[in-house]
């Protein structure tokens, strides 16, 4: 049984997603100072989230260990850097970006692990080293997953369709060159559903009206063929949805 969290208020979802993280953080340290804390974020609306519940949030901000954090990357897009579409792009400018100098003072930032950016570009042989490379530095288990859902219900890069099953089958490999991406571009690479299944945490993080449907299939009708029912199949009690109420608004208020 999945856990459920949710809110009406904006401000009170990003802290109480920030205090979760916070939570996972400190069970993973525990006050040991050569600790890691291995953390996979998602792109999207996740940046926002994540800036306004780790770094702009004063209750929080202080306590968040940040050299100590190894920052991965659950999708990402083959494009380079500055391209608005990467994920590592994104969370550079939203996140990190402001993260340095956050409280007025020079803060040590924590270690992401990107994409080989020198290789994008280069075709499917480039596409595959770069998701085997990728895969590569991946940490044998990850203490926590931040997850979104699309409003088709993809999590991750995997998509729902038997167009996708090369994606969401697989359970040999933790990372793959997504080829056919429905959203651009095309070329992505995912985690697969093995790695989310060896998390010791993972969370969903879901707002805006356009979600209320997609929601409904997922923790209420339990469609089987969406990927994001799939984590929650898998990964069972160690997940924890959190939605505002404009995406719940389909979810009784008793579930
Ligand atoms: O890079 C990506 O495309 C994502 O990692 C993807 O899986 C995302 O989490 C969902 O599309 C939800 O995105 P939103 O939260 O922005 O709707």
């Amino acid at each position: 049984m999945v856990k459920l969290e949710r809110f009406s208020e904006e401000k009170a979802l990003v802290h109480e997603f920030g205090k979760y993280i916070l939570e996972k953080q400190d069970s993973a340290l525990a006050d040991n100072a050569d600790a890691v804390f291995n953390i996979a974020i998602s792109g999207g609306s996740m940046n926002q989230a994540l800036y306004e519940g780790l770094v702009n949030d004063k209750d929080i901000f202080p306590h968040i260990k940040w050299p100590q954090w190894r920052i991965f990357f659950c999708d990402e897009r083959l494009v380079p850097f500055e391209d608005p579409q990467s994920n590592y792009g994104q969370f550079k400018k939203i996140v990190l970006d402001p993260l340095v100098h956050q409280g007025d003072q020079l803060n040590l930032g924590p270690t992401v692990y990107t994409i080989n950016e020198s290789l994008i570009g280069g075709g499917e042989t480039a596409n595959k080293k770069i998701a085997e490379e990728y895969a590569s530095l991946l940490p044998a288990s990850f203490d926590l997953i931040l997850l979104g859902c699309g409003d088709d219900g993809h999590t991750c890069s995997l998509f729902p369709g038997v167009e996708y099953n090369y994606l969401v089958e697989e359970m040999a490999r933790k990372v793959l060159w997504c080829y056919n991406s429905p959203k651009p571009p095309k070329d992505r690479i995912t985690f697969t559903l093995a790695v989310v299944a060896d998390a010791k945490n993972v969370a969903f993080l879901v707002k805006g009206p356009s979600k209320k449907a997609i929601m409904h299939d997922v923790l209420i009708v339990k469609n089987s063929e969406l990927p994001s029912v799939l984590v929650n199949e898998i990964v069972g009690a160690k997940v924890t949805w959190f939605l505002d109420d404009t995406a719940g608004a389909l979810i009784p208020q008793n579930c």
